[in-house]
């Protein structure tokens, strides 16, 4: 689905109408991930996201099409609200920027995509021989995230009910990555975890009889542009790229700075600091689009002799971008793009893969997916053991040690869904 065509579904009165129609017949418990639904306990949770518009988009969106009726009345549901899809006859660059009514329903506005329990549902226009109408894709999740939900719901529901931290606590490997197009959302949701992960983690480290912790808390953070990988940590060498091996045992060492924290506050401070040393760009879509990926590594170490040690990884992919996203791209702009995208490539054959439980798993197509080893290999599972060329101390967890995943795919526009959905499925 183009910007035009979205262009199309949210500004054309028949489509509109349609629409309207669509969401009095689906009704549904719109809110139902509210009251927490059951959540199959499978290894691989799929999370969708769809976010409110940003102002700019507002105005696009609420831009007339040349050929519709202009209404300076604007247009008031039943309820008496305004569904803020006034259309005038000024161009919209003419006019200000319209505020977005508390009340406004969520589908009016963002009306691409629709969240609904346990699927997401993309409006795609359709014209045929009876004139324009809309075709209600359907795509199956775990959990479906509409404009209105907070990070604190979409925490509830993709990280603490399917207990990612307490896997990690018993030596697994929880993993979130947050995949969608570029400026769909992915940061603001993956920052929203990381904090609440940082909040919650300390409290469920489990304690011995003198009150002290039977874990070490390491942190690492690493970007990932293309093939280069840089480390967020080191704010004095922020720009030098870092090299990333894979020792003989199977694990898969980038050289980082691995800083141990004590509490919430150091933990968090550190995520706010790293994500500020992240490479961004003005893309047309996105003010501070990130051009990279970043993967937050949280190590559990076990003091205990003998124990398991866990880690929490947290992946915020860099957007995808297709064609029309890049066409005003410089050419090194560019160059980021298509590395980027084959990454993505790359992830999602690993994914394939993984989940149908094929033997071997491509994770060397990539860095990126080299650096996921821990997800996809389950051989990769070695004893507590220390990097030789870092500092960091990596703590695996014993063979067969359990693996969860939450997938957030975060999207604006629905087809995106498309191509990630397809992968769990296929
Ligand atoms: N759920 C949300 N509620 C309100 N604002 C949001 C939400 N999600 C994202 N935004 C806003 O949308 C904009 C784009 O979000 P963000 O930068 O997280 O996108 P992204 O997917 O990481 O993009 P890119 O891949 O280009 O880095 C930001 O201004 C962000 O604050």
């Amino acid at each position: 689905m183009t910007m035009s065509t979205l262009h199309t579904i949210t500004t054309h009165k028949k489509y509109r109408e349609l629409l309207a129609e669509w969401a009095a017949d689906n009704t549904d418990d719109r809110n139902q991930y509210k009251s927490g639904p059951p959540i199959p306990d499978a290894i691989v949770l799929v999370a969708f996201r769809t976010r409110p518009p940003n102002d700019g988009e507002v105005e696009l969106f609420d831009a007339p099409l040349d050929d519709e009726e202009t209404d300076d009345e604007g247009q008031v549901d039943d309820a008496g609200h305004d569904h803020g899809l006034r259309a005038k006859k000024q161009p919209p660059v003419t006019r200000p920027v319209p505020k977005i009514p508390a009340q406004r329903p969520p589908e009016v506005f963002m009306c691409g995509v629709t969240a609904r329990p346990r699927r997401m549902v993309v409006h795609v226009p359709n014209m045929t021989w009876k004139g324009a109408g809309l075709l209600h894709k359907s795509y199956p999740a775990d959990v479906c995230f509409g404009p209105d939900a907070t990070n604190e719901e979409v925490y509830d529901q993709t990280v603490k009910t399917p207990g990612l931290i307490e896997l990690a606590v018993q030596g697994g490997v929880a993993c979130v990555i947050a995949y969608g197009q570029t400026s769909a959302g992915k940061t603001y949701s993956m920052m929203g975890l990381e904090l609440a992960i940082a909040q919650d983690l300390f409290p469920l480290l489990p304690v011995d009889d003198t009150g002290t912790t039977q874990f070490e808390v390491h942190v690492t953070f690493l970007e990932l542009l293309g093939n280069k990988a840089r480390d967020l940590m080191r704010a004095d060498e922020v720009g030098k790229n870092i090299e990333i091996r894979e020792a003989e045992t199977g694990s898969v060492y980038p050289a980082l700075q691995s800083t141990q924290v004590e509490s919430a506050k150091e933990l968090e401070d550190i995520i706010v600091r790293c994500l500020g040393h992240r490479r961004t760009a003005q893309t047309s879509r996105n003010a501070k689009s990130s051009r990279s990926h970043a993967i937050l590594t949280i190590l559990l170490k076990n003091k205990t002799p003998g124990g398991a040690g866990g880690e929490i990884i947290l992946v915020d992919l860099a957007g995808s971008e297709r064609h029309a996203d890049s066409k005003k791209h410089s050419a090194a702009r560019f160059q980021e793009t298509r590395d980027n995208n084959k990454s993505l490539l790359a992830l999602k054959d690993c994914v394939r893969a993984h989940v149908s439980g094929a033997a071997l798993v491509p994770f060397r197509t990539s860095k990126l997916t080299l650096l996921l080893k821990p997800i996809f290999d389950r051989k990769t599972s070695r004893p507590e053991t220390h990097c030789r060329h870092c500092a960091r101390v990596a703590t695996y967890p014993g063979r067969g040690a359990q693996r969860k995943y939450t997938w957030v795919c975060v999207t604006v526009q629905g087809d995106m869904l498309g191509p990630m959905v397809g992968v769990f499925w296929s």
